[in-house]
């Protein structure tokens, strides 16, 4: 890493603790671990679990192990809001999601034996307009004591993607650092509001550009182009292949950088890319060099894969496992 690159990773002087996740819609996530799933008939769970989730709370929850201070927000069903009461308070984490009628959706997750999983994800409850202007309000209040912001997921009915990406807009504009990892239309509108770090899937950047994304080359080229609407970082996840970081250095040049895990025992991907989004943001709130940041988020998000829910089990494992990230090169272009 040249001098310049570490400059600029570590411009911010403040070192962080804080940050702030927006679940727009969560999700209690059923998981069932079965043989294998017989579609159009009947399936055997051999056993199976509730737990608070969706992607904001998953990303809380991996930087609560890590050690940060973490406050949540979103909007969350009356009727069903105890995994999540139970959730925040183990993690110690400051809980401001408003509540609204009715109960948060029921996800469901279907792990095979061999890793598989299929996903059923709901549309999740009906957002009023008294309880947007209630997020809103608490929102930007957080903003005048926080500047790392996490937004991550789908949107429930009552939030159109236009009025998400003019949340991320305005906390944009108070000079905030905005995390966004959404998809389909939400991803589509939030991408022009300047979100400081996005880390789709080859699949969701492949959505999003209307083209097959079949090599590394042919993803890079997708995501230099999304760096042309100002966004700083994009990471884009592949799955176990690991991971490509685009940032800018400040002659504008694009700079890449790669890693991939070891192989794991895949007990369940779900969680896994929140994971990732996690330890990108913990690297940054702590200041880390590039290198360490992107090894280390690598590293965490692997582990995930070796477990069903999200969380950090031991930070040994994780230091151990960061060993055995391999890069390749940075390629440099201009974008
Ligand atoms: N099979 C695997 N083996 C090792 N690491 C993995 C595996 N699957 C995922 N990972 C790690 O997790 C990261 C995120 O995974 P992925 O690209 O599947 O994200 P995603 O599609 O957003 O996941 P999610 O299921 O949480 O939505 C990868 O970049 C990689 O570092
Ligand atoms: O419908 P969304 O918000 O896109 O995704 C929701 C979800 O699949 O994402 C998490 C895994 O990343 C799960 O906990 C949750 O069920």
């Amino acid at each position: 890493m040249s001098d310049q690159q570490t400059i600029i990773h570590n411009q911010d002087a403040t070192v962080h603790n804080k940050v702030v996740t927006i679940t727009l819609n969560p999700a209690l996530d059923l998981t069932g671990s079965l043989d294998t799933l017989n579609i159009g008939s009947v399936s055997l769970a051999n056993k199976g679990s509730l737990h608070a989730a969706g992607k904001g709370v998953n990303v809380a929850k991996v930087l609560s192990d890590l050690g940060a201070e973490v406050t949540v927000t979103g909007f969350l069903g009356r009727d069903n809001e105890a995994l999540f009461c139970t959730l925040f308070s183990e993690m110690n984490a400051q809980d401001e999601f408003i509540r609204v009628d009715g109960s948060t959706r029921i996800n469901v997750k279907l792990v095979e034996q061999d890793g598989q999983v299929s996903d059923i994800n709901f549309p999740g409850v009906e957002v009023s307009e008294q309880a947007i202007t209630e997020f809103e309000t608490c929102l930007f209040k957080l903003a005048e004591t926080h500047q790392f912001f996490v937004l991550a997921g789908s949107l429930p009915k009552g939030i159109s993607p236009e009025l998400c990406a003019s949340w991320i807009e305005k906390l944009h504009q108070l000079d905030k650092k905005v995390i966004f990892d959404s998809s389909r239309a939400a991803l589509a509108a939030g991408l022009d509001a300047h979100p400081w770090l996005i880390k789709p899937n080859d699949e969701e950047l492949s959505e999003f550009v209307g083209r097959e994304l079949e090599t590394p080359e042919a993803c890079q080229q997708a995501a230099q182009d999304l760096a042309s609407k100002g966004i700083e970082n994009i990471v884009v996840s592949l799955g176990a292949k690991g991971v490509m970081w685009l940032s800018k250095d400040d002659q504008n040049d694009a700079l890449w950088r790669y890693a991939q895990p070891p192989k794991m025992n895949v007990v369940s991907t779900v969680g896994a890319g929140d994971t990732l989004v996690a330890g990108f943001c913990w690297g940054y709130m702590k200041q880390w060099q590039a290198e360490q940041t992107l090894s280390f988020a690598t590293a965490l998000s692997a582990l995930a894969v070796s477990q069903v829910g999200v969380g950090v089990p031991s930070v040994q494992v994780v230091t151990d496992l960061q060993k055995q990230i391999t890069h390749s090169n940075p390629i440099s272009t201009n974008v």
